[in-house]
């Protein structure tokens, strides 16, 4: 009998303890929670193994008979363990951005924190696939491809989804309609120069530039792009029931195998990169994601001014890339 696949979230604050009740209540895998202790004056809390305890409660409470453990590990990477023969490990360890920040101001603290993580995980979970949301997201993404010597199609970022969850949250808005009947997508990096792609979004397979003006359309696409930081701006730290359900849709894929096409921020190169002028780094692109991982990068077309868009988000994905370097320069493993 199939044993039931393990999902490891390494990082139990807002976005890692709602992935954890979203796929506790759906069950369709265990889960183990990893995260440091908190101090508070001098008491230390070990919150994440609270949190693993109430969400068995509360299973307990409802038709589901989801295992989850929680587990108190130290910022050196003391702890990790029980993580062994994880099927899939998503990261969201790190630091959330405030207002007034961008997410590449979390580069240096989150890739510090990201590089002992890794370093376990290759340890105890070398065949996981990865998840990586962290941010900024595109960044930590090519770092964990770096670090872990994993192959490309086990080294997957979480954002793409995510952002396209919000362009049809005010498309259905927009049209007062079910945004189950809307399909669009956002691809590229995930930052201000993300790139809807509106000439293969549809709404009731209706194409989109069809049913709302130009104008309006730069409107949504401008909230999309901002959508992140307006949230920071509400709420003083960043999002976080939005993208757990963008995780899980992704884990939900891997574990299920069932060939969903999403956009995910992936390793480019070779023929794929080609395709999309990235040579040798991380760009939020749709592809078929099944119990391998990533099983096809999907070559979308764009339009001319999307290509545009597109190559402006590179650009922009591609400086940042350039800073994590030289970080880790003396990190790489070789592969
Ligand atoms: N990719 C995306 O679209 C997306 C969406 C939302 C959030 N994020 C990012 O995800 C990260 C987490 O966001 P959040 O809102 O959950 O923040 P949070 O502060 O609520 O949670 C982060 C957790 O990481 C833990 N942590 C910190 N250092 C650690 C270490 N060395 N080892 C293990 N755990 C450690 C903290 O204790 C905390 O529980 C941030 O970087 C945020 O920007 C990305
Ligand atoms: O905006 C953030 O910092 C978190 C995340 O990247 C988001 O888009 O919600």
């Amino acid at each position: 009998m199939a044993m039931r696949k393990v999902v490891s979230i390494v990082g139990a604050g807002n976005v890692g303890e709602h992935v954890a009740s979203l796929i506790a209540t759906k069950g369709f895998a265990d889960i183990r929670l990893f995260d440091i202790p908190r101090k508070d004056g001098d008491k230390v809390f070990e919150p994440v193994k609270g949190k693993a305890l109430d969400m068995k409660q509360m299973v307990a409470a409802m038709d589901v008979d989801t295992k989850i453990d929680g587990f108190t590990v130290t910022p050196e990477g003391e702890g990790y363990e029980p993580m062994v023969d994880s099927d899939i490990v998503v990261i969201t360890a790190g630091f959330p951005r405030r207002p007034g920040m961008s997410r590449e101001d979390l580069l240096e603290a989150n890739i510090r924190i990201l590089s002992t993580i890794i370093a376990r995980v290759r340890q105890y979970a070398p065949n996981s696939i990865l998840i990586i949301v962290t941010n900024p997201v595109d960044i930590m993404t090519y770092a964990a491809f770096k670090l872990s010597g994993f192959p490309a199609s086990r080294v997957i970022g979480m954002a793409g989804v995510l952002d396209s969850a919000r362009f049809k949250t005010f498309i259905a808005e927009e049209l007062r309609v079910s945004p189950k009947d809307i399909h669009a997508y956002v691809i590229g990096g995930h930052g201000d120069e993300m790139v809807p792609l509106i000439s293969i979004s549809n709404v009731g397979g209706i194409p989109l530039k069809d049913l709302i003006p130009k104008d309006k359309l730069s409107e949504l696409i401008e909230r999309t792009r901002f959508g992140g930081g307006e949230i920071v701006n509400l709420m003083g730290t960043s999002a976080y029931y939005a993208p757990a359900a963008a995780v899980v849709d992704m884990v939900e894929a891997l574990v299920t195998n069932s060939r969903r096409i999403l956009p995910c921020s992936v390793y480019l190169d070779g023929e794929a990169g080609e395709y999309y002028g990235v040579k040798g780094f991380c760009v939020g692109v749709p592809v078929k994601l099944g119990a391998n991982g990533v099983e096809e990068i999907i070559k979308v077309p764009m339009l001319e001014e999307e290509r545009q868009m597109w190559n402006r988000s590179v650009e922009s994905v591609k400086r940042s890339i350039e800073i994590a370097e030289v970080m880790l320069g003396e990190k790489s493993t070789s592969k």
